[in-house]
């Protein structure tokens, strides 16, 4: 079972748009909205897939009581927190040749009690759990050793810790030693100050973070796929997207598949990148679902350190 704590969750909408011009009018071509927030999305991906999870979710007003009503509809397994400030709503622009330009809120601040009551739902449903993600941004005034905190808790009771989150609050959490970190290339190169420019850069950045404590790193990139170091061993690998309609939640998406494949090696690196290009193919952050993964396109080799990374850095 998977326990994910999502601290900031948000209502994603998605508006597909011909073009992104700065100061004009743009007439939409479709709209989504979906539930969001990288932990959410990541159990919306295991819901989707078979696999248990268990979401805590703090919610509040409006926006919050929507979005777990749009969690309920999906049929999440979750526990949900009210809290007295309004969940946030995130906006992603999707252009048609899949660049995407997203607006994320700060959301807003939890109280030292609202913070308290969601890590004993953490704690209560992680009784039966393999794993617990804990992944995004923290809300404004939450301390950014939350998800360290979580890491000391449970590594002392033989639980795995998956981190995804960045800035000041991912650095605390690799010093506790986590299971997993999964940062995308922004977020590696802001962990280490490395620019990210080949393959061999993104591998640079991932042993330093696992020289200060992480002990897998599952490091996305974006078009150039995903690298995964374990035990000794760095594995590279990429999948095709025929047709993208939005990257938001693909992190999310991999994640989700490198646990559900049981994180480890090459077989879950494959997993992870057959998620991830899947819900890059689906409009908004929709997980994919069975009918959605294809795994026989995606490629996993050792990886070459000096093979060039196509998307900007
Ligand atoms: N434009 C794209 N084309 C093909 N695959 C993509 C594209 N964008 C993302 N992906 C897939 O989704 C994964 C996660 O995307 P990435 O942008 O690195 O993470 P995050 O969503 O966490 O920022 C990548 O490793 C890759 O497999
Ligand atoms: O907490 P953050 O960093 O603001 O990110 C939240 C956003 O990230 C998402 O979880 C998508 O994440 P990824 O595209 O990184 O997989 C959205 O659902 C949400 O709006």
């Amino acid at each position: 079972m998977i326990v994910t704590l999502t601290l900031n969750p948000s209502l994603d909408r998605t508006i597909e748009i011909g073009s992104l011009t700065r100061g004009a009018v743009i007439r939409a071509a479709a709209a989504h909205l979906d539930p969001g927030g990288k932990g959410v999305n990541v159990s919306r991906a295991l819901l989707a897939n078979q696999v248990r999870s268990c979401a805590v979710v703090p919610f509040g007003g409006d926006e919050g009581r929507r979005l777990v009503s749009l969690l309920q509809a999906e049929g999440i397994d979750m526990i949900t927190v009210p809290v007295a400030g309004p969940t946030r709503s995130n906006v992603t622009l999707a252009e048609p040749d899949g660049t995407v330009t997203k607006i994320n809120e700060p959301g807003t601040a939890l109280s030292a009690e609202e913070l308290d009551t969601v890590a004993e739902a953490v704690l209560s449903a992680a009784t039966s759990a393999d794993w617990v993600v804990a992944s995004g941004s923290l809300p404004p005034g939450v301390p950014l050793d939350v998800y360290a905190g979580l890491c000391r808790r449970f590594s002392g009771a033989g639980i795995n810790v998956a981190i995804d989150t960045s800035g000041p609050a991912l650095l605390a959490a690799v010093a506790e030693t986590p299971a997993l970190v999964k940062p995308n290339r922004e977020e590696l190169s802001e962990a280490t100050g490395l620019t990210i420019v080949s393959l061999g850069d993104a591998i640079e950045a991932a042993e330093i973070l696992r020289a200060r404590g992480a002990s897998t790193v599952l490091a996305s990139l974006g078009a150039d796929g995903a690298v995964l170091l374990q035990d000794d061993q760095i594995w590279y690998g990429e999948g095709p997207v025929a047709e993208p309609r939005s990257t938001v939640g693909a992190g999310d998406a991999m994640l989700a598949g490198f646990l559900a494949a049981g994180a480890r090696g090459e077989a879950a690196l494959v997993e992870a990148l057959a998620w991830a290009t899947a819900a890059v193919g689906l409009p908004g952050s929709r997980m994919p679902s069975p009918g959605d993964i294809r795994r026989n396109h995606v490629r996993v080799t050792r990886a070459d350190p000096t093979l060039s990374l196509r998307s900007g850095g």
